[in-house]
Order: C-alpha cells, then sequence, then structure tokens
C-alpha cells in the first residue's frame, strides 16, 4: 500500500509522508491459514467519553492488536507513563518529527500538538498485527486521506453531557480549567461523528468494549482484508481436481 497523507484542517499542519506496508502488504499474519493485511482501528471521542478505557481492554484481550503510542507536548497526568501512554516530548522536538515527516498524522488539539510516529504503525502491519488509535477527528481525517482502505474507524459518544462532565471530573486527573476548556470543546467534537465508519455509544462499559470487539472481528473477515483467499480456494480446487 502507498500513501500520501495530505493537508490536515483547521488547526493542525500538514504533513506529507509515504506509509507502506512492505511485505505485509500482501502478506500478514495467517486467520485460520488464510493471509490477512493488517487494519488500522481508530477511536475518536470528545475527551472524557472512554476511548482509554476501551482501548486498555481491547489490549489486554486481544493479542493481535497493537497501540499506537502517540508523541505528545502535554504534561504527563498523575500515573501517566513516557512510552506507555505517550511519548511526551518538547515542542523542539515535535516540529523536528513533523519537518522529518516521521508522522502519520499530527494536530493541534487543545492547547497541545499530538502525532502518531509512523514506524512503530508501519512495523506492526507489515508484521500482519492491526494497531489501535486513540486520535482525534483531525488525524482520522488525515488517516481517511491517505489510507482509506485499512482504516476502520469508530466514534465513541457519551450518553449525555451531563455524563461526560462528570467522567472527566470523576477522572480527577486534570485542573478545573482544563476540564472547562475540554466541555467547551465537546459539542464541537461531537460534531464530526458522521465522518466515522461506526458510532457507538458508551453507556455501559463492558457493552461498548463487545461493540468494537464485534466490529474489529467484522472487519478482519472482510474479503478484501483476507489477501490468502484466492491461494487457499485454488489449493483447495486444485485439491479436488488430482
Ligand atoms: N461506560 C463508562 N461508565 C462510567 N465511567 C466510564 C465509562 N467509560 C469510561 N469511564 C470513566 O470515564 C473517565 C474518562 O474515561 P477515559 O479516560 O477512558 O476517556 P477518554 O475518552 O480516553 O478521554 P481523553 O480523550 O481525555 O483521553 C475515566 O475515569 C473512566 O474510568
Ligand atoms: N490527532 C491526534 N490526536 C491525538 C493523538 N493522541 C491523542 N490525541 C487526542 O487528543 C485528545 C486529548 O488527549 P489527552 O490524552 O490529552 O486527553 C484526545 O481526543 C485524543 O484522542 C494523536 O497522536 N493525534
Amino acid at each position: 500500500m502507498s500513501v500520501v497523507a495530505s493537508s490536515p484542517s483547521s488547526s493542525s499542519q500538514s504533513t506529507a509522508c509515504a506509509v507502506d506496508q512492505g511485505a505485509g502488504a500482501g502478506g500478514g499474519q495467517p486467520s485460520g491459514g488464510i493471509r490477512r493485511r493488517g487494519l488500522m482501528l481508530v477511536l475518536s471521542s470528545p475527551s472524557g467519553a472512554g476511548k482509554t478505557t476501551i482501548s486498555r481492554s481491547m489490549l489486554e484481550r486481544d493479542d493481535n492488536i497493537a497501540m499506537s503510542v502517540s508523541v505528545t507536548t502535554r504534561p504527563p497526568r498523575p500515573g501517566e507513563e513516557d512510552g506507555r501512554d505517550y511519548h511526551f516530548i518538547g515542542v523542539e522536538t515535535y516540529k523536528r518529527m513533523v519537518d522529518r515527516q516521521e508522522l502519520l498524522e499530527h494536530a493541534r488539539v487543545f492547547d497541545n500538538f499530538y502525532g502518531t510516529p509512523k514506524g512503530p504503525v508501519m512495523d506492526s502491519l507489515a508484521g500482519g498485527r492491526d494497531v489501535l488509535f486513540d486520535i482525534d477527528w483531525q488525524g482520522t481525517q488525515q488517516l481517511a486521506a491517505n489510507a482509506r482502505q485499512d482504516l476502520v474507524s469508530i466514534f465513541i459518544l457519551p450518553p449525555s453531557v451531563d455524563e461526560l462532565e462528570r467522567r472527566l471530573r470523576g477522572r480527577a486527573q486534570d485542573s478545573d480549567e482544563v476540564v472547562r476548556k475540554r466541555m467547551a470543546k465537546a459539542a464541537d467534537e461531537m460534531s464530526h461523528w458522521p465522518e466515522y465508519d461506526y458510532v457507538v455509544v458508551n453507556n455501559d462499559v463492558e457493552q461498548s468494549i463487545a461493540s468494537v470487539t464485534a466490529i474489529l472481528h467484522a472487519e478482519r473477515l472482510k474479503r478484501t482484508r483476507q489477501v490468502g483467499l484466492a491461494e487457499f480456494v485454488n489449493g483447495m480446487r486444485g485439491a479436488e481436481a488430482e
């Protein structure tokens, strides 16, 4: 797969990058003995709707999906670990990564910069592993413009605005000012739901995890992703003819 990233919208900056799944594009891991290409599963939502909670659970339950760890210029929250939750970097490093086209997508979100390092995503896809992204709508638009066939996007909605605020405050990791800023942007963020392939209302967390898992399993079975099907069927037909 060859992909060229184009210009993101509004507050984000543009990057031009070539994305190639390499050997994995036609390869990938066997699924029931049939080779499959990896997919990029994106979760977006207004801040606090539950993307991180759902992602963590998906990673624990499925060995065949890897998390894309973003870079960010935001300071770590209590309990966040560099390299696990984010790569925490300074603005200079971020700008250098953008200039060197080391990010698959990047955007300014709230008051900070975020981006997806290209290398680990490409390595996972080339190895036939799916990749899970927790990114905003700007990043999703950039991936959609450049790798549509490998992208599966899910928008997570909260059950209500009041509940969204309760979750943001209940997480107790952001200042009152940060929570207010994020709540002020929530309506705008939520307006992007029609751009996504699927929408899940995260009321009951176990139900939401089940929904996201069902989407992932169905998308893995798409004919176009099972690149070893012709070989598999031809093998059976050949055996029958002998
Ligand atoms: N279905 C749910 N019911 C109740 N609480 C939930 C549910 N899902 C997530 N939460 C809680 O809501 C808070 C915010 O969740 P989480 O951090 O996963 O959101 P997020 O979408 O990743 O936010 P951000 O975009 O700011 O990173 C957490 O305290 C989490 O435990
Ligand atoms: N476009 C991108 N958006 C990203 C990336 N990593 C995270 N995010 C989004 O930022 C907000 C805020 O995250 P927080 O951890 O500070 O609460 C949230 O919507 C994330 O989805 C990225 O690499 N690119």
